[in-house]
This record gives C-alpha cells, sequence and structure tokens, in this order.
C-alpha cells in the first residue's frame, strides 16, 4: 500500500510581489498569484493528481489558492481541514519590512540566518505591532508566536501531520496540503528526514504541486517527491532564493 500526498505553496502574494516579509499577516493573491494557482490546478488535473482532502492554514492566500486549483481542477467539492499549524513561519519584527532593506541594513550573513537558519528566529515582533496578530480573533486559544525558526514550525507541524493528516492518507485518500514556503519546508524536512543545511537550501516555487507517493511508514519511496512541472519548479525556486538580492 503506498499513499499520495501533494504540496502546493500559494500563489503569489501581494507581499511576495512588493518584496515584503510575510509570515502571520494575512496578504491576498496578486493576480498573477491566481493565475498560478488557476495553472496548478491544471496540472493536476492534467496529470489526473486528484485531491480527496484538502488541507490549508487559516491565511487566504492559501485558502484561495486552494480554492482556485481545485475549482480548475473540478475538485471544490472535497472536504476541508483548516489550522494555524499550517500557517507560514511567524517572521517576528520583520514581519512587514522589505527584503532588500533589510539585508542592505544587517548584512548577507544575518538576512539568511534569518530566512533560512534552522534554528535561530527572527527578532520577536511587539504584540502590539500592527503586523503581530496577537489578537486576531481567529487565533482564539492558540499560541500565537512573537517569532518563529523554522525549528518550531516543525515542532508545531508535526504533531498536525500525526493527528490529522495521517490518518486521512491512511484511509487512501489523496491528500492535498495548500500552504506556505516554510510550512512547506517544515514538512519536506520531516519526510524526506534533511539534515539543517540541507534544509537550508530547499525553496519551494509557488503554485506547482509537488507530488509524493509514500511507503508504508509515511516515507518518500522517490526522495523529495516530484513536480509536476519540473523546469518552472526549478526556475520558481532559484527566483524564492534570490529574493532580497536587487
Ligand atoms: O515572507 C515570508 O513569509 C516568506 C515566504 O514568502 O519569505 P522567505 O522565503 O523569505 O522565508
Amino acid at each position: 500500500m503506498t499513499y499520495k500526498l501533494v504540496l502546493l505553496r500559494h500563489g503569489q502574494s501581494a507581499w511576495n510581489n512588493t518584496n515584503q516579509f510575510t509570515g502571520w499577516v494575512d496578504v491576498p493573491l496578486t493576480e498573477q498569484g491566481e493565475q498560478e494557482a488557476r495553472k496548478g490546478g491544471k496540472l493536476l488535473k492534467d496529470k489526473g493528481v486528484l485531491p480527496d482532502i484538502v488541507f490549508t492554514s487559516l491565511l487566504r492566500r492559501a485558502i484561495n489558492t486552494a480554492n482556485i486549483a481545485l475549482d480548475e481542477a473540478d475538485r471544490l467539492w472535497i472536504p476541508v481541514k483548516r489550522d494555524w499549524r499550517l500557517n507560514e513561519r511567524h517572521y517576528g519584527a520583520l514581519q512587514g519590512k522589505n527584503k532588500t532593506e533589510i539585508r542592505e541594513k544587517y548584512g548577507d550573513e544575518k538576512f539568511m540566518l534569518w530566512r533560512r537558519s534552522y534554528a535561530t528566529p527572527p527578532p520577536e515582533i511587539d504584540p502590539d505591532d500592527e503586523y503581530s496578530q496577537s489578537h486576531d480573533p481567529r487565533y482564539a486559544g492558540a499560541p500565537v508566536p512573537r517569532a518563529e525558526a523554522l525549528a518550531n514550525v516543525v515542532k508545531r507541524v508535526t504533531p498536525y501531520w500525526e493527528s490529522d493528516i495521517v490518518p486521512e492518507l491512511k484511509t487512501g485518500k489523496t491528500v492535498l496540503i495548500a500552504a506556505h514556503g516554510n510550512s512547506l519546508r517544515a514538512i519536506v524536512k520531516m519526510l524526506d528526514n534533511l539534515t539543517e543545511d540541507e534544509i537550508a537550501k530547499v525553496n519551494i516555487p509557488t503554485a506547482i504541486p509537488l507530488v509524493y507517493e509514500l511507503d508504508e511508514n509515511f516515507k518518500p519511496i522517490k526522495p523529495r517527491g516530484e513536480y509536476l512541472d519540473p523546469e518552472a519548479a526549478a526556475a520558481g525556486a532559484a527566483a524564492v532564493a534570490a529574493q532580497g538580492q536587487k
């Protein structure tokens, strides 16, 4: 018995477009982002990868990407589960800041440490900052972070994977997770058992489905899975890696 998992990062968001750190700030998709989501859905349909259930974060860029892609694949009717544990990594005090300006102000090393190190979180956000989520009713009862490193995301995603996602895979459903660059990196790290150095080099392109076939222990049969459009995925990942450089 094997299991099928599809990871989908949201399409281009308003702040991807303006080169701002986003994290838990609930920015919309751009028109280009919507178009990317449609393309992602078409890939699912054309390749016959048809999700039976979708998991999303609580952020509109992931929710809308899932809806647009599933509509395109004629699967808008499938059940949906949303959870803050699939949210983007909380970018702390960097939320809302321009990536290039931060790199220029603090230097390459610190910039990359905050973006891609495993265990070092960015500086914490003030709970009363306009871009803090401390007072957002959607997170009532949840421990809203003031900043997260990727390690913190792995820590919140892994129990959710075990408790909510694995049981759906076990019933033989094709599971779609529509989420974010760094929450998906946390899942990729966990699935592929990557080292901290290996995951630092992984960048997830927007809205290109990444398909994993998993064995009976929920481990990838093909390490790192398979993008449904590998060429576009490589170009997209390179563009993410280069953010803040210009
Ligand atoms: O700003 C963010 O929340 C993320 C994803 O867009 O950025 P980065 O790729 O720099 O971690």
